[in-house]
């Protein structure tokens, strides 16, 4: 875990009854790498926090440092153009009178200097532009662009300006699924090739699930850190989705089925291929319908992703004609829902030894 010292901690400290209804309220040392995304239900003060961060909104009492800097104190309030910051809104980015390339150059000749002591060469400027893949809309004005391409845009000249902070609000909410499924992997790739911090505001566990390190939680203005993002999106065996969240990483690649291998621990899953590279952490959900249990290894090889699994406790649900079953698969805490009648054939019981089978379409990666 790399070294944590206030060079590479975002400390926000707020406590601000923002109206009748919000008590915002917020003290936490933030690691500034990867992404930290910032959850939880409409109108419960994310995107206020991400403007007091910017500077686009004063906190009254509120103190904001990043790495070391004081971004605002009792005295001190720095202002959003001396606040090394990028901005991504859910849509209308960009201006709209000119082309994405020219969109892109005029944010970097707005860059300040204070911002950042390497800026990236012209090179590293084409690589980010092939990394978002927008090479073949760079003359074209925002109107001729799909939102996907708007948005993909709009994180290529936010990346440019390489902020301390990058900071994305609901990035994705303006597009419809097949859009987002199409610039996700592009945000991943984002994340994993720059080094800049990014607090990201999402609604959408799958977003959460497949792109953050961390996450503050809030409930109605109160927001709490969590370094274990499994954890925090499914936090107690009383859940009433048992849905849990697996770690992989991508081992190796059947092309020429469209599947890849990932490892868990030392277990094995076959999975879509969804062109996260090899060697990458991806996480998986996986629901409690979506596990079958086998007493014996099935013999068909058409059967993937079968997992030694052993029973750790059963829980019959309230229907009265269903159970679910807590199982471990390698350490890991893994939920099968079936039928009472065959948790009963079974003779299902702790410890008992069995095979998971995870259909392939219920996981997300
Ligand atoms: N300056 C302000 N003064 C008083 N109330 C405010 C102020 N700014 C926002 N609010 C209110 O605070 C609440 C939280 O707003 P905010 O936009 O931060 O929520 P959010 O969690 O980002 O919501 P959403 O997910 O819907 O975007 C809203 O009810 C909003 O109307």
């Amino acid at each position: 875990m790399p070294n944590r010292t206030q060079d590479n901690m975002l400390s926000v400290d707020v406590h601000h009854q923002l109206n009748e209804h919000l008590l915002l309220s917020l003290s936490a040392e933030i690691p500034m790498q990867g992404v930290c995304a910032i959850f939880g239900e409409s109108g419960t003060g994310k995107t206020t926090l991400l403007r007091s961060v910017a500077g686009l909104f004063e906190l009254p009492d509120a103190s904001i440092k990043v790495a070391g800097e004081v971004w605002q104190s009792e005295r001190t309030f720095r202002p959003v153009h001396k606040r090394s910051i990028a901005y991504v809104m859910q849509e209308d980015n960009l201006l709209p009178h000119l082309t994405a390339r020219k969109n892109i150059n005029y944010a970097l000749k707005r860059r300040l200097n204070n911002f950042s002591n390497d800026f990236w060469s012209l090179d590293s400027t084409k690589n980010v532009i092939d990394m978002m893949g927008i090479e073949h809309c760079l003359e074209r004005l925002p109107e001729q662009l799909s939102g996907g391409e708007k948005q993909r845009v709009a994180l290529t000249r936010a990346l440019l300006l390489k902020p301390k902070l990058l900071l994305l609000d609901e990035p994705l909410s303006a597009l419809d699924d097949a859009r987002k499924e199409e610039i996700l992997p592009y945000i991943e790739r984002l994340k994993l090739l720059s080094d800049t911090c990014i607090l990201y505001v999402t609604h959408s566990k799958r977003e959460l699930a497949r792109l953050a390190d961390r996450v503050l939680m809030v409930d109605r203005g109160q927001f709490t850190l969590h370094e274990n993002v499994s954890e925090a999106l499914f936090p107690s065996e009383q859940a009433l989705t048992k849905e849990v969240l697996l770690e992989a990483r991508v081992k190796t690649k059947q092309p020429e089925w469209g599947l890849q291998d990932l490892a868990i621990g030392d277990l094995s899953i076959r999975l879509k291929d969804n062109n996260e590279p090899i060697g990458s952490k991806v996480r998986l959900c996986v629901a409690a319908k979506d596990v079958s249990l086998n007493l014996a290894k099935p013999e068909q090889s058409s059967i993937l992703n079968l997992l030694p699994a052993s029973v750790v406790s059963l829980h019959p649900m309230q229907d009265k004609f269903t159970v679910d079953v807590r199982l471990d698969i390698a350490g890991r805490p893994l939920w099968a829902s079936i039928s009472r009648y065959s948790a009963n054939e079974m003779n299902l019981r702790p410890g008992l030894e069995l095979w998971a089978q995870i259909k392939a379409a219920a996981i997300m990666a």
